[in-house]
């Protein structure tokens, strides 16, 4: 930990460290708050299972008692994980405009520590080239000093021509990009934002607007054609680099590394004649024949190239759709890599995922509030929060063995200390940079499981920071006012659940393996920072009570069978305590980060859906990937928008539209609650059921009810596109039917 600011942190209120670059601060008084309520909640806890044992030992109907059992147990055991978040928040500031004074040697010359970027695309169709170059100027436009310290790498695991493409135009745009900025101190680096932004026009924003509209056109032409013809090539250089992607048999599958190298700093000039960023694409090497390893793998590729060609001792790892908000954010994570006492353990600073088009109410809780601000913060008073791929500048030390043992590369230029003497054009190293991008390079080494990102798990990213943490290294969490970050979101239901339950896969590869946080993580990084890891790790767990609290007590109240306390019972108020102290922090605590009403009821909504959904089936799909039966790999996250869809995500409409069993089990568990919800109310109207009996059933049911509004409405209110589609309205109908059936048959028949 930070020693002397932690210590004086511990005490409670704020600290500045040594050379005033950041400070922190801890509220004691959330903190005693915070662990006095989780003492308190414990107890509840205890008592609900000292209930259970006495109901399932009177029991007529053991396998329904069991089964809430069950879902508690779960329930009881996701709530200890999300404790240890509150057991002590911290929040940091920091001071990116004093970073300039300590790398000055003179008033003019400022000399900041090389910088390698790496950007990670996949596939042209769903990730639009445009965008992606556009992430990669807003990072190549950053206030850093001298510029020509910056590399940017781009990864294309699409092996797509139309890719190098847009980044040859990047290239060239980029002369008048970036002097731009810096002339006119433009925030906005992201072209596509500045120009859809309120800028102030005159002759020359629109002289590069214009540039930036031909641009646009032409890659947006080839992206049409599917293809780059000879009217788009200049001279014969870009003509020999297309040449490579059309040799027979290449695929995206099965193709050798090709690397381009765009600009290079020191040669290349802005217009102004001031030096410009190197900027480098990088294909690695596929073939059927060896494993790629997805994300972790082009990673891998990316740090062992720049190693060649750059070797900075400063990482920055982005999504594709992940552009630049704010020109001085690697001046913020420089306030704490130059900072002495962290330095001997940091591995990396992490900024939050943000995003940019989001509709008011945030209806998919693509927010996702608690993963990507919450937590972290909890995890930053302790060792420091998880690594969420994107945003996050590492050592690149950090990627090579524990802070105390360090593990060496295969290759001396890989050494993260090795310094680079030879121009990136050399041949010598992109003869080198050929090699290491070669997917025999990794056979029988230690990438993957000691070296770089690591492989295992479809969240590479997670899985990567945890084990960073287990050998001792530290992060920081940056979450500065304005975003410094912002990607893109899913707009379609689809789309988030399937991003989830190849999440779901991915943290269950983490859970039950040797590395699992309940067993190597306690034993690595102590109890709580453990449970943080196995709050992620067992999220997918959730679908068990989450699915058993959809049917059971409605499919028993459907049959007139109660399962819970009566409201005259004095166990109900420990229902009602339980239920609104959980629910009440989680809101709380949602609200204390800027939330809103709206978006903190479809977050909790959101919960409920991937539940069903994504949660579910994506246990699923682990299982039946470890029993070999199955499995789907990385399915990309689409960053196209559609245009109808588009206009209804902005209205605030949910997107259905697919046929998929994920819908299934929501609109099944949508018709069981409505029915059980209408039966119970013309029961008691009726007066052959007693609302006293019945009440907490009753009430879940109403509440889920509440939640699928926009279930019913795309089921059978709609008729656009985006609706539910009719087959599977019809098969839930059905699917609602038989169970009924089927628990009929069950409760009578014991
Ligand atoms: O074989 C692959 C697959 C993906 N990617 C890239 O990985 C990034 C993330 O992919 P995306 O489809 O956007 O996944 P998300 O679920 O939106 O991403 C989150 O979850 C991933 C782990 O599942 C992390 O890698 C990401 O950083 C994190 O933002 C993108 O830039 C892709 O181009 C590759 O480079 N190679
Ligand atoms: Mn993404």
């Amino acid at each position: 930990m930070e020693t002397a600011a932690a210590a004086a942190a511990a005490a409670g209120g704020s600290t500045v460290d040594a050379g005033g670059l950041h400070s922190v601060e801890v509220k004691p008084l959330q903190l005693i708050l915070n662990r006095a309520f989780a003492l308190i909640y414990l107890f509840a806890i205890l008592a609900l299972f000292y209930n259970h044992t006495q109901k399932i030992l009177n029991s007529t109907n053991t396998l329904i008692s069991f089964s809430i059992l069950i879902s508690d147990l779960i329930l009881a055991f996701m709530w200890s994980t999300t404790q240890s978040f509150r057991m002590r928040p911290l929040t940091r500031k920091q001071c990116p405009e004093k970073i300039i004074k300590n790398f000055s040697t003179n008033e003019e010359i400022i000399n900041f520590p090389a910088l390698d970027v790496f950007i990670c695309t996949a596939d042209p169709y769903k990730e639009p080239p445009l965008n992606v170059v556009n992430t990669a100027l807003s990072v190549m436009a950053y206030d850093y000093y001298p510029i020509e310290k910056i590399s940017v790498y781009v990864s294309d695991d699409g092996g797509s021509e139309l890719t190098l493409f847009a980044f040859m135009e990047a290239a060239k745009f980029a002369v008048y990009w970036l002097p731009f900025c810096r002339e006119n101190r433009i925030i906005e680096r992201c072209p596509d934002a500045y120009f859809t932004s309120n800028y102030k026009e005159n002759s020359e924003t629109l002289k590069i607007k214009l540039m930036y509209e031909s641009m646009k056109t032409r890659i947006e032409k080839v992206i049409e054609r599917g293809k780059v013809e000879e009217d788009y090539i200049n001279n014969v250089e870009e003509l020999h680099a297309f040449t490579k992607f059309w040799a027979a048999g290449f695929t995206r599958h099965n193709h050798p590394s090709i690397i381009q190298i765009l600009l290079e700093s020191g040669k290349d000039k802005d217009i102004t004649g001031y030096g410009m960023p190197n900027l480098i694409y990088l294909s690695r090497e596929k073939s059927k024949s060896s494993p790629h390893h997805f994300k972790a793998g082009a990673l891998n590729a990316l740090l062992r190239v720049s190693g060649i060609m750059t070797n900075a001792p400063i990482i920055l790892t982005l999504d594709c759709d992940m552009y630049s908000n704010d020109p001085s954010t690697p001046q913020r994570a420089l306030c704490y890599f130059l900072d002495q006492t962290l330095r001997p353990t940091l591995a990396y600073v992490q900024f939050p995922q943000r995003f940019h088009g989001l509709n008011e109410a945030d209806i998919y809780a693509s927010e996702i509030k608690g993963l990507f601000h919450t937590n972290p913060v909890g995890m930053d008073g302790l060792s420091g929060p998880n690594y969420v791929g994107t945003g996050c500048f590492f050592r690149r030390r950090a990627l090579f063995g524990s802070p105390f043992s360090f593990e060496q590369p295969e290759i001396a230029e890989l050494f993260p200390d090795y310094v680079v003497n030879k121009p990136i054009q050399a041949q010598e190293i992109l003869e080198r940079a050929h090699y290491v991008a070669s997917c025999n390079y990794e056979t029988q080494s230690n990438w993957g499981s000691k070296m770089g990102f690591r492989y295992g798990s479809l969240v590479e990213d997670y899985y990567t920071g945890y084990r960073l943490q287990c050998e001792g290294w530290k992060s920081v969490f940056c979450n500065p006012k304005r975003p410094a970050f912002l990607g893109d979101i899913p707009i379609s239901l689809y789309d988030v659940v399937s991003q989830n339950k190849r999440w779901s896969v991915g943290l269950l590869e983490v859970a039950f393996s040797k590395y699992s946080p309940l067993t190597f993580g306690v034993r690595s990084m102590g109890l709580i920072m453990a449970h943080c890891y196995a709050h992620y790790a067992f999220w997918p767990i959730w679908s068990i009570p989450i699915t058993l609290y959809a049917f059971i007590p409605q499919l028993t109240l459907l049959n007139g069978v109660t399962i819970f306390p009566k409201v005259s019972d004095s166990w109900f108020y420990l229902y009602v305590f339980l239920f609104l102290g959980a629910y009440g922090q989680d809101c709380l605590v949602f609200m204390s980060f800027e939330g809103t009403w709206k978006r903190w009821w479809n977050d909790q909504r959101m919960w409920m859906i991937r539940g069903l959904s994504s949660y579910l089936f994506g246990t699923i799909e682990y299982l039946t990937k470890h029993l070999g039966i199955s499995t789907q790999g990385f399915n990309v996250t689409s960053k196209v928008v559609d245009n109808d869809q588009g206009k209804r995500y902005h209205q605030g409409i949910f997107e259905f539209g697919v046929v998929s069993p994920m819908f299934v089990t929501l609109a099944t568990a949508s018709i069981i609650n409505l029915v059980a919800f209408l039966k119970s109310i013309a029961q008691i109207f009726k007066g052959d059921q007693h609302l006293d009996e019945l009440f907490i059933q009753m009430f879940i049911a109403g509440f889920v009810v509440i939640n699928c509004l926009p279930i019913y409405e795309a089921m059978v209110l709609r008729g656009d596109k985006g609706r539910m589609p009719t087959r599977v309205t019809i098969f839930s109908t059905f699917l609602a039917g038989t169970l009924y059936v089927t628990f009929a048959f069950l409760l009578k028949s014991v």
